[in-house]
């Protein structure tokens, strides 16, 4: 198995060289090289911030508890996985705790890794896993599945009513392609592979997968399956659930093989029940997923539209009219305005002047990508490009597309900077439909600003929306602020419960493709109702009646 990039103790990723987020800047480059100017100097004003530096604690330092495992349990699993597939070792344990959320950052850059697993177990084919889990159930052992640990919901806190040891449940033996079956168009694939390896392995065929989450570097399949994510070109390719023709999941009780491709009318359909089940069911130890040939033509680009109320009536109707785009992008005034000024360079600049001379103010940033047969994407181009045009767009050119296509994996690395400078840096998202979009932006923006102004301090909230259906959108919220030093986490815990409180009263869901994760579970019942929570602990209990699968996540208390 080929060594693949870690995620940092801390942050992001270390930068590849020569990746594009070196452009975006990496943590080394520091806040001067990470922002030009004009954008450095935006965000004090915005934010009544000034910069300062705020180092993570050195990793060293970071505390520990040691292991909770009783020395019989470590025994039971190391004779079930063997020595080098049980580890308890510091660095281990500090890579498998929590994921990557604002709330999961803060803690490890203030020294607090208390939360960690007790150990890292990597089982390396189904049968083992279904064993383990087995085993864990007889030992009281709460399991947490371990993908790529990019969860921004909590979705790896391994908290536990009860308190029992916990292990992580790494998955990265499970990685490779067991199966290409090109003419039903379908990839057979262990959970633990990520996105950049199974495009590799596709590639060579003239084959894609196309789903590209911002996190699409380190995410792994089966997280991507059990968040029910959704990538940049969701619009066109679908959300990760429309790409899963079949999965095994390995629970306590035994495994299930859900899904039969094409298609079945044998009964309500499990697979539904296995994707976005977080870990709390089982484990996916394998995916059947859909594939498709390489587009021959991509055709990226940027439009403005003089007002978000514009953009949103344009894609709206484009929407109606079948005529989406594959990747489909509308930024809002602050971030088309903070997005002109972090890329800096001459090309912002003359666009900046572009749209002031035509009378667009600063305008909001449309990008737009199509992807496939040469014809097809020409006259879907031809026919969405007049739509908008109809609505008041000004057409941009492919320059603006191919700069956010390159940039767009970059933003992770850029937060690092950020933090390391005194900001809060989190982001938020829901979706809704075309007639109820409206409200819950204005009502996300207004609970946001409303929480986090404060002693001199107002946020920065930039929205963009992505991923268009027929019957609405999603919208994604970047929200910057002067961090409170003496509470952070309670700074941002009371702007999210507020954001979540006015999402869901305007007709929101609590989440389009993050997932429900431990930040999110206290309001499940109010999306699914109560009903909907009893069925879900049913499953539950009928398959892991210990109650040891990643317990702290997804049903409420
Ligand atoms: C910077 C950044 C950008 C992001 N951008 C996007 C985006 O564009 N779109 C999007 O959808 N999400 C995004 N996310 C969120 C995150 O990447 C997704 O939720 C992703 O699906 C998680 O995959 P993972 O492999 O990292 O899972 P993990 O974080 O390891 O786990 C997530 C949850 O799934 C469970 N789990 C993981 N693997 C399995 C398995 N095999 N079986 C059962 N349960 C399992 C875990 O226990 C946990 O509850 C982003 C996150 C970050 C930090």
């Amino acid at each position: 198995m080929a060594e693949q990039p870690e995620l940092t103790i801390q942050g992001w990723g270390p930068s590849p060289a020569g990746h594009p987020a070196d452009a975006a800047g990496d943590r080394a480059a520091g806040l001067e090289e990470a922002l030009p100017k004009a954008a450095r100097r935006h965000l004090a004003r915005e934010l009544g911030w000034t910069p300062r530096r705020t180092p993570p604690v050195p990793v060293p330092e970071i505390r520990l508890t040691p292991t909770r495992l009783p020395e019989p349990t470590l025994a039971a699993l190391t004779a079930l996985l063997g020595e080098e597939n049980v580890r308890t070792d510091r660095e281990s344990r500090l890579l498998r705790a929590g994921g990557k959320s604002y709330l999961d950052l803060l803690r490890r850059r203030a020294g607090d890794a208390t939360d960690a697993p007790d150990a890292v177990v990597l089982p390396g084919t189904t049968e083992e896993t279904a064993a383990l889990l087995a085993l864990c159930s007889v030992h009281d052992v709460v399991v947490v599945p371990f993908g790529g640990g990019t969860s921004v919901v909590g979705g790896l806190a391994g908290v536990d009513p009860d308190d029992r040891p916990a292990v992580a449940l790494d998955l990265r033996r499970m990685a490779s392609v067991q199966e290409l079956d090109v003419p039903s168009s379908m990839v057979t694939v262990g959970p633990g592979m990520r996105g950049p390896q199974l495009e590799e392995a596709l590639g060579k065929e003239g084959l894609t997968f196309g789903h590209l989450p911002q996190s699409w570097e380190f995410a792994t399949l089966g997280g991507y399956a059990a968040t029910r994510s959704s990538g940049q070109a969701s619009t066109g390719v679908g959300r990760f659930d429309d790409l899963v023709a079949g999965l095994t999941l390995a629970t306590p009780s035994g495994v299930l093989e859900v899904g039969h491709p094409p298609a079945s009318a044998a009964g309500p359909d499990l697979l539904g029940l296995a994707l976005g089940s977080e870990g709390t069911l089982g484990v996916i130890t394998e995916l059947r997923l859909r594939v498709r040939p390489k587009p021959a033509t991509t055709s990226y680009e940027g439009w403005s539209f003089r007002t978000w109320a514009a953009g949103l009536a344009a894609l709206q109707r484009l929407a109606r009219h079948d005529l989406l785009p594959d990747v489909v992008r509308l930024s809002d005034v602050d971030e088309t305005r903070a997005n002109l000024l972090m890329s800096g360079g001459t090309g912002a600049r003359v666009l900046r002047g572009m749209l002031r001379a035509r009378r667009h103010g600063e305008g909001c940033l449309l990008v737009v990508g199509w992807e496939g047969l040469p014809d097809i994407v020409r006259a879907r181009t031809r026919a969405a490009s007049a739509l908008l045009r109809s609505r008041g767009g000004i057409r941009l050119g492919h320059s603006v597309g191919e700069s956010w296509r390159k940039h767009r994996f970059g933003a992770p690395y850029t937060r690092d900077t950020l933090l390391d400078a005194g900001l809060m840096v989190e982001t938020l998202e829901t979706a809704a439909t075309w007639a109820a979009l409206p409200t819950v932006y204005d009502a996300v923006r207004r609970a946001l600003r409303e929480s986090l102004t404060a002693g001199g301090r107002r946020p920065l909230v930039m929205t963009h929306l992505s991923h268009g259906y027929p019957t609405g959108a999603s919208l994604y919220f970047t929200v910057l602020a002067d961090r409170d030093e003496e509470l952070p986490i309670q700074q941002w815990l009371n702007a999210k419960r507020a954001a979540t409180d006015a999402l869901l009263a305007a007709g929101g869901t609590l989440t389009h493709h993050h997932a429900v994760g431990a930040d999110h579970r206290p309001w499940l019942e109010r999306e699914i109702g109560p009903l909907g929570v009893e069925v879900l602990r049913a499953v539950k209990s009928r398959l892991d009646p210990k109650g040891i699968c990643n317990p702290g996540v997804l049903l409420p208390d």
